[in-house]
């Protein structure tokens, strides 16, 4: 990676006379730049800082800054595109690796930081840890070896090197509920360190309202020393999800950026363009778009619960739920989700406590909803006990299989995953409790309360039960006939001998000779395989 490229020599751009800049914050005012910092500019913003530093640390300050010249945006995106702005992504994870990636196929110009060494040493090697990202691995591949993308456990170093530091570390929520942001500190503080005037702080992973204005950019003038107006901050809230980062990234829809001033806004509006088809919606400052994703994630917690709510109606009803709620979304006023067993990911539940709990305002809707979705793990292990009571087996006797440990298909994560709920409730109960996913590894387990089994070994254990909660592609190749009959029998007509089956997302098709309860549509009696 460059720490600059030459535009003069590049683009045969001429180094422009010295200017003064100066930025207006949000309310208009003048706000001198870090002293009256004098820089010199190529035509296209390439700047070199008119100060004291040694001819060592010339060169890297010779690199475009992004903020406060006064330059157009044209200019910028030029000087973007042209690999004279180096970029920091920090944090290479399911969503910062695709970032960075596709930033690198922009600028050719990216550092990735990661504090963990496996995570910096796959990426070096042109490997990607991320899975099932379509693309994802061709693309790590190629940029890496074009030297397009590096990675580093340095975050201070990639601070010092680079000019646009985006963002994108866990924002978690502590065990009392409440917004977790040591990681988006550290990620901060480190940045301070290596701040220079011009240099332009994107945030792009999701925080609580008001934690871009009042929490990053005080820190970032603590740590740097610089004053506000000599850099930008802007909050680009990261609108991707697992699966389709790349497609998402590149411009699935727009997207969204508010800066902590209008010059903020604007330059990261000017980034932004490169890389997003779809075209940025600059929005009135940095909270305003903090409470754009955040808000997205609100409704949709509240939606699913609407969903599950109404599942829980599904037996007094004595209809298939799913089918009313189809039927109710085909007209545009309605956008009812999926019941389900729950909901998990380091998203959905997690965001509404970004507004439940640092601010005086009661949400007893937000609230509602997370506790609905909180009882759905319960819900759907009370439907299995029902079942296998049903079938004369009590559940503290029951052997019962969990399909689906990942909070939702095809996603290596599993933050809040309803399976862990699940797992805990059975095993409380007294069942013995296995579990199959085929995107876990058996270290990633600890979090179940579970015998982590491949799908081949739980047809050979005496299943009482099966608790389907993720549906893995992989399940669709399920022979449910092997599940809870010794292989070498044929599959048995008497009910006793096939599990009892929870269907917590709609997905096991058919008729497989098993009393089969789903989610939202109700108990499907199953015929036994020889009628
Ligand atoms: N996963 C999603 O679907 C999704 C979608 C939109 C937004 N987001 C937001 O994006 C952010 C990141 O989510 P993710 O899914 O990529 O998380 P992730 O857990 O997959 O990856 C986070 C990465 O950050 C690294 N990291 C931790 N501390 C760091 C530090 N101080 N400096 C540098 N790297 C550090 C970790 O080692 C890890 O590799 C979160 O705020 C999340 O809310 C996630
Ligand atoms: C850019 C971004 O931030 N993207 C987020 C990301 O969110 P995510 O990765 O956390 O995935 P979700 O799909 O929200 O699932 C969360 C849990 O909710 C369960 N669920 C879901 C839908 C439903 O109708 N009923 C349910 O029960 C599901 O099983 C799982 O456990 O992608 C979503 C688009 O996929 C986005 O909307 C969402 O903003």
């Amino acid at each position: 990676m460059t720490d600059r490229r030459s535009i003069a020599e590049g683009d045969g751009l001429e180094v422009a006379d010295t200017d003064r800049f100066e930025a207006t914050d949000t309310d208009g005012g003048s706000v001198d730049g870090a002293g009256g910092l004098e820089v010199t500019e190529a035509d296209d913003g390439t700047v070199g800082r008119a100060d004291d530093r040694d001819s060592s640390t010339e060169s890297t300050a010779a690199s475009t800054r992004p903020y406060g010249t006064g330059r157009s945006s044209e200019r910028l995106r030029r000087a973007f595109v042209s690999g004279s702005v180096p970029v920091a992504v920090y944090g290479l994870g399911k969503m910062g690796l695709p970032l960075a990636a596709v930033f690198a196929e922009t600028t050719d110009n990216v550092l990735g930081v990661d504090i963990d060494p496996n995570v910096v040493a796959t990426i070096q090697a042109g490997d990607c840890h991320v899975k099932r990202e379509p693309g994802l691995d061709e693309l790590v591949a190629e940029r890496v070896s074009a030297g397009a993308l590096e990675a580093t456990t340095n975050p201070r170093e990639a601070a010092r090197r680079c000019s646009v530091h985006v963002v994108i570390v866990p924002t978690p929520i502590t065990d009392e509920r409440a917004p977790d942001l040591s990681i988006l500190d550290a990620a901060i503080e480190a940045i301070g360190t290596g701040l220079d005037p011009g240099d332009l702080v994107l945030v792009e992973c999701t925080v609580p309202p008001r934690t871009t204005s009042d929490r990053v950019l005080p820190a970032l003038e603590a740590t740097s020393g610089l004053s506000r107006g000599s850099f930008g901050v802007a909050f680009c809230p990261e609108r991707t999800s697992s699966g389709r980062a790349l497609e998402d990234i590149r411009g699935a829809y727009p997207k969204v950026v508010g800066g902590v001033d209008a010059e903020s806004t604007a330059a990261a509006r000017a980034i932004y363009e490169t890389i997003n088809d779809e075209g940025v919606i600059t929005v009135s400052d940095a909270t305003t778009a903090e409470c754009v994703k955040v808000f997205e994630g609100l409704y949709r917690d509240v939606n699913i619960a609407l969903a599950n709510e109404l599942a829980t109606f599904t037996d007094e009803f004595g209809i298939d739920v799913r089918e009313a709620i189809d039927v109710a979304n085909t007209q545009p006023y309605c956008d009812i989700h999926e019941p389900g067993p729950g909901v998990g990911g380091h998203c959905i539940p997690f965001y509404p406590y970004f507004v439940i709990a640092p601010f005086e305002t009661d949400a007893p809707l937000l609230e509602t909803a997370r506790a609905v979705n909180d009882s759905m793990p319960a819900f759907t292990v009370a439907k299995l006990r029902d079942g296998l009571e049903a079938e004369g087996t009590a559940l503290s006797d029951a052997t019962v299989l969990v399909l689906g440990l990942t909070y939702r298909p095809g996603v290596e994560e599993i933050r809040a995953s309803p399976s862990i709920d699940i797992a805990a409730e059975l095993a409380s109960a007294g069942a013995t409790v296995y579990g199959v996913d085929p995107m876990l590894e058996s270290d990633d387990l600890e979090a179940f309360d579970l015998e982590a089994i491949s799908l081949e070994a739980a047809c050979d254990l005496p299943i009482d039960g099966v608790i389907l909660v993720t549906p893995h592609e992989e399940f669709d190749e399920i022979r449910w006939a092997d599940l809870g009959t010794d292989r070498e029998d044929e599959p048995s007509a008497h009910r006793d001998h096939r599990p009892v089956v929870v269907d917590g997302r709609g997905t096991v098709a058919g008729p497989i000779g098993s009393r089969v309860y789903e989610i939202g549509g109700g108990v499907r009696e199953e015929q036994g395989w020889d009628s």
